[in-house]
């Protein structure tokens, strides 16, 4: 059995040897202050620092070697994370200052306003979900074999797992040279959908500038081009570094979250309360020329002139591309126009009341978009009801379960990357639906060339994003299949000086090994679908052709990766996806409906009145286009394509949430 002194011991061995930045720690433990004055006077040591997470992947390192040590000493997995063991680590983690907020969590029940960053969300579980902390698995973690960290590089049969880029090049890219057209799915979907994915997952990784090189570190995982590449030269060597680790109890390595997993418009309120303070204006979001983005000036986009900026949002990768920057620019002006009615009709209401409340419809109208608008265009029927999606027609919905975990899962974060078929080759900007506007710079425009560049947001008097909205709101998205275009396939944030870029296909791959992700088949048997073997008839969800494309690069099906197994699937009846991630979706979805105490239905404190309830249920995504673009008509469902069940309405015909029902003497207060 593991005694608390063989644990310390093995905590010091494994300090010793994460070398002297853990000098000051280790003398702490050594001193065995931890006895005499317990965890607290030591939190005082590790104050002041702004981001949590170099001091918590350097902790996470040393429980990892921790881990190591214990079973190079023959103690078994399941003994090193045990139940008592994690408590006993706890104690021994608080020294070195991780989880320094949690055993101060003082949450306030009855709140009626979410924290910032999640916490307390869960009363009985108070970091469930909370920005910062480790993803959860569904499965238990495939790194490589006997490893408890290593990336899984071995296949079922002993030999090598095919290079990424081989996968990508032959399963995934576009032979023909045209982008096929979804006939169902408007660029909306696109754009929304990482939208959304900022929101609820974001997974930091390591700074390390020695891979590719002669002197690589192990927190490298190098893409190495096969010889004979049809786009990047022999001898290229992609530079990816591994995700953080963030462990707080011994066992496996594990990668962390940097969002608050709910639902709650981080991308335009942040995920911690200093992220909110330097985009807040008292009851306002900070804008530029009115109803722009503001400026961030530590921002590391490309600028085409004096007049242009980077951006700041809730979410740091806001400038990535311009059509996501549009996105986060319409819910900060959704917020303030939210604000400017609260305070017609309340104008007794002080900043903050106006901030939170505006701030309060604006997370709820932004989960019933999600689950009445994003997922409906996505998933099958069968998974909306299976997994409970859809919202109630009227009445609260009260489905909360305090036993349901809504953090995000590691495997969610690798399956949700099904949007990267979605990427255009191109964007633009659109003056009505459908018109391209013309002038001195005319679309369409090269995506590569948009890449964390803000160019397209200040053309035409600055109102770029509106053209930009305009434009996803025309087109039809990218097919959901295999096939990821070459603009983001070949060309990822191609640097025009030096010609490198990246391949965002061979990175997913290359991702879910780095995070110990089971292979495709594992989760078909998590989701209750035929299992796998060795003959390639099992692939029952797949294609001839696909399955034929997939023999050429994985010698037994059991190795096929998440990302390329799950992209390959035959879709389900009425929906773009196939049963894999119907199921991942499904249930990942209903976590973060069935796991929030805010969920938007659920009654008071935290929840509206029927009243105003039923204004939230009346919003959809076109009537929130058509309240800040200057559009006359717009399709109901702005997800969709316009056709006979979609049909082109005029926006004033369009349902919209009147905010006069929040006056306050029906109100939450
Ligand atoms: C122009 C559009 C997009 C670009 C340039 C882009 C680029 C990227 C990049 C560079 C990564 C990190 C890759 C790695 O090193 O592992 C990533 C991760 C990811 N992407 Fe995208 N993406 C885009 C659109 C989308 C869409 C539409 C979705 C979903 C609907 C999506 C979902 C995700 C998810 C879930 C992750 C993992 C997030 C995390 O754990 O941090 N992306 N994307
Ligand atoms: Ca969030």
């Amino acid at each position: 059995k593991i005694t608390r002194r063989s644990l310390e011991n093995a905590f010091l061995k494994a300090m010793k040897n994460q070398g002297s930045r853990h000098e000051q720690n280790q003398q702490l433990i050594e001193n065995d202050r931890l006895h005499t004055d317990g965890p607290d006077s030591f939190l005082l040591h590790f104050h002041g620092q702004s981001s949590q997470s170099p001091e918590i992947s350097n902790a996470a390192n040393v429980i990892l070697d921790t881990t190591q040590i214990l079973l190079d000493q023959e103690f078994t997995i399941e003994e090193v994370t045990s139940d008592t063991i994690a408590a006993d680590i706890r104690e021994i983690l608080l020294v070195v200052g991780v989880g320094k907020e949690t055993p101060k969590l003082r949450c306030k029940p009855n709140d009626p306003y979410r924290t910032f960053n999640g916490s307390c969300n869960n009363l009985n579980h108070p970091e469930w979900g909370q920005s910062v902390r480790p993803q959860r698995r569904v499965l238990p973690p495939a790194y490589e074999k006997g490893s408890i960290g290593t990336p899984r590089a071995t296949g079922i049969n002993g030999k090598p797992l095919p290079n990424p880029r081989k996968v990508s090049n032959v399963v995934h890219s576009n032979t023909k040279g045209v982008t096929s057209n979804s006939t169902t799915i408007t660029l909306i979907t696109f754009q929304f959908g990482q939208f959304l994915d900022h929101d609820i997952i974001s997974t930091p990784s390591i700074n390390d500038d020695t891979c590719c090189g002669p002197n690589e570190t192990k927190d490298c995982i190098p893409i190495r081009i096969p010889l004979g590449d049809p786009f990047f030269r022999d001898g290229t060597c992609l530079r990816v570094t591994r995700s953080e680790a963030a462990n707080y109890r011994l066992g496996y390595r594990q990668q962390q979250n940097e969002e608050t997993s709910y639902i709650d418009g981080s991308t335009v309120y942040g995920s911690t309360d200093d992220q909110l303070s330097v985009l807040r204006d008292g009851e306002y979001m900070m804008t530029s020329n009115k109803c722009n983005l503001p400026r961030n000036p530590k921002g590391t986009c490309t600028l085409t002139n004096n007049f242009e900026f980077c951006h700041n949002a809730g979410h740091s990768e806001v400038n990535q591309v311009p059509s996501l920057t549009s996105f986060h620019t319409l819910f900060v002006n959704e917020h303030n126009r939210i604000v400017d009615a609260l305070s017609k009709v309340n104008p007794s209401w002080d900043a903050n009341k106006l901030f939170q409340e505006a701030r309060k419809i604006n997370i709820a109208q932004i989960q019933h978009i999600v689950y009445n608008g994003f997922l409906k265009a996505i998933l099958s029927p069968a998974t909306m009801s299976k997994y409970k999606l859809r919202s109630h027609d009227d009445g609260y919905n009260n489905c909360y379960d305090i036993e349901r975990d809504a953090s995000i899962s590691n495997e969610f974060g690798i399956a949700y990357r099904l949007g990267h078929t979605w990427i255009p080759t191109y964007q633009d900007l659109y003056i009505d639906l459908h018109t391209r506007q013309t002038g001195r710079e005319t679309g369409p425009f090269d995506i590569v060339r948009t890449y964390n560049n803000p160019h397209l947001i200040f053309l035409n008097q600055r109102t770029g994003s509106q053209g930009l909205l305009k434009w996803l709101t025309s087109e039809a998205a990218p097919t959901t299949d295999r096939i990821v275009e070459n603009s983001a396939r070949n060309r990822l944030f191609q640097n025009f000086t030096t010609n490198e870029s990246f391949d965002l296909v061979s990175l997913n791959i290359n991702r879910g090994r780095d995070h110990g992700i089971p292979p495709y088949g594992k989760h078909r048997e998590s989701c209750g679908l035929s299992v796998l073997s060795a003959d390639w008839n099992s692939l029952v969800d797949h294609h001839c052709t696909d399955i034929t494309l997939l023999r050429k690069v994985y010698d037994d099906p059991r190795d096929i990766d998440l990302f390329t197994g799950a992209l390959t699937e035959r879709r389900e009846t009425s929906s773009e996806l196939g049963p894999t991630l119907n199921c991942i979706l499904g249930r990942e979805f209903q976590n973060l409906k069935e796991g929030d105490s805010y969920w938007y239905e659920r009654p008071k404190p935290q929840g509206f009145s029927e009243k105003q309830l039923n204004e939230i249920r009346k919003t959809s995504l076109s009537a929130v286009l058509c309240a800040h673009l200057d559009l006359k008509i717009i399709s109901k469902d702005a997800f969709k394509l316009p056709g006979y069940s979609n049909p082109i309405v005029r926006c004033k015909q369009l349902p919209s949430i009147d905010l006069t029902k929040w006056k306050a003497a029906s109100s939450t207060v």
